[in-house]
């Protein structure tokens, strides 16, 4: 689903045959390009809103290049779309560069990679002696 701001811009796309992500675009509106100065964030919308299948979620990655040309990162990377969310795919990004750095519409901000899910069932046990490794770690089997 576009959102009414999304409208014009194209859904997000796969760069390479067999890329793992598909590159989210910035929905600021075209005559109010976002700055992020250096050291500050700001949640940049894009426009879209999935329907993820049960089993899975989105991750909201970096790009390397704006990292390594600008310092522009995502604050929460990866940031989790659960599969029942069904409101705008946001981004956060976060400027670790020196200078401002300017978003406008449609520039590609981050990426989406579609993963599986499994979830935890837990199940309480009264103490490590009834698992079979116990509490061994850091060298305990002799390496
Ligand atoms: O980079 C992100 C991370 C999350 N979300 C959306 C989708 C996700 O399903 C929802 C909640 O995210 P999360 O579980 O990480 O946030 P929370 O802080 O635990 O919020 P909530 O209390 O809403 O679960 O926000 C985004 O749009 N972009």
């Amino acid at each position: 689903m576009r959102l009414p701001h999304g409208y014009d811009l194209p859904l997000p796309a796969y760069q390479t045959a067999h890329a793992a992500g598909a590159d989210l675009l910035a929905a600021v509106p075209d005559d109010a390009p976002l700055t992020i100065a250096p050291g500050s964030r700001a949640l940049v919308p894009t426009g879209i809103a999935i329907a993820l299948p049960v089993g899975t979620e989105a991750q909201v990655r970096p790009r390397s290049g704006l990292a390594v040309k600008h310092g522009l990162t995502v604050l929460n990377a990866p940031g989790t779309i659960d599969a029942d969310y069904r409101g705008e795919v946001q981004v956060l990004l976060v400027n670790h560069g020196g200078d401002p750095v300017v978003v406008t519409r449609g520039m590609r901000i981050a990426q989406m990679i579609v993963a599986p899910v499994l979830q935890m069932v837990l199940r309480e046990v009264a103490s490590l002696d009834e698992t079979a490794r116990g509490a061994g770690g850091f060298g305990s089997t002799g390496g």
